[in-house]
């Protein structure tokens, strides 16, 4: 696959709509593969205990470090198939091998903010692991071990509180599947997307051209394909200066139509 993507979390089920829709499809193409580990496999005690109270007292509790190492190894040394499942003999392909570590998502409200541009980034790699927590988090010394073995990323998806990863881990994961060729059918719809170039997308419309009274605009159903395009151009600008000033701060390269749409 061009990918691999492995998530670990002691909620696996919640992870189970990524299998519908295009990123299944992708899958059963072979073109992704995603395996979901549950935490507590990596645990072995009678009640399969992965967490306890934090030292230095405090509400919640803290996720153990020994699970989360055993279930880190086990996706290391190959047990999501990452290596072994790779349609290409794996010897000396592997990212161990190659010197390209796998890289570790650990979502989190202290990570960096995902966007667009990261989520391109991590679609150009081989090998994503998703580590959800839960509670009040994972051991720091996870954290910390888990950087000798593979490129570290905490990303956060907002500035709002989330009972745990796997929502953030879900986010993420279609935001970069659908940017790896192929996994989208028609790529013509990754462009003019908001966020793919900057600008939010312009208002959209399909039949009938009357509904209960409210027409389509007309310049759409002239057949003018540079008025359109005109217009459209002007209706994302004006979205964005509406609804994302900050987006358009982003922009440098508008042109004299641009800003006769901005007056
Ligand atoms: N915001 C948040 C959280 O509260 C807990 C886990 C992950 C995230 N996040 O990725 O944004």
């Amino acid at each position: 696959p061009q990918m691999s993507i492995d998530v670990v979390s002691i909620f696996p089920e919640y992870l189970a709509g990524l299998q519908l829709s295009l990123i299944g499809k992708a899958v059963d193409r072979g073109q992704l593969s995603l395996n979901v580990h549950d935490l507590r496999d990596f645990t072995f005690d009678r009640h399969n205990t992965v967490d306890d109270s934090p030292y230095g007292g405090g509400a919640g509790m803290v996720m153990k470090a020994e699970p989360w190492a055993l279930a880190l190894e086990h996706i290391l040394g190959g047990g999501s198939g990452a290596e072994e499942g790779d349609s290409l003999p794996s010897a000396g392909t592997d990212d161990a091998a190659v010197g390209s570590k796998p890289t570790l998502i650990v979502p989190s409200p202290a990570g960096q903010v995902f966007d667009q541009r990261i989520a391109e980034d991590l679609a150009g790699r081989d090998h994503l692991v998703f580590a959800c927590g839960r509670y009040e988090g994972i051991d720091q010394r996870v954290i910390d071990w888990a950087g000798e073995h593979f490129e570290l990323l905490p990303m956060s998806i907002g500035d709002y509180v989330l009972n745990g990863g796997e929502v953030a881990s879900m986010v993420m994961i279609e935001a970069v599947s659908r940017l790896i060729p192929g996994v989208i059918g028609n790529p013509e719809s990754l462009t003019e997307e908001s966020h793919e170039d900057g600008l939010l997308e312009y208002p959209i419309y399909t039949k009938p051209a009357n509904w209960r009274g409210r027409e389509v605009p007309e310049i759409l159903l002239s057949g003018n394909h540079a008025a359109i395009a005109r217009w459209r151009r002007d209706r994302r600008l004006e979205r964005t200066a509406e609804v994302r000033p900050d987006l358009l701060e982003k922009l440098d390269d508008l042109s004299k139509d641009d800003r006769a749409a901005l007056e």
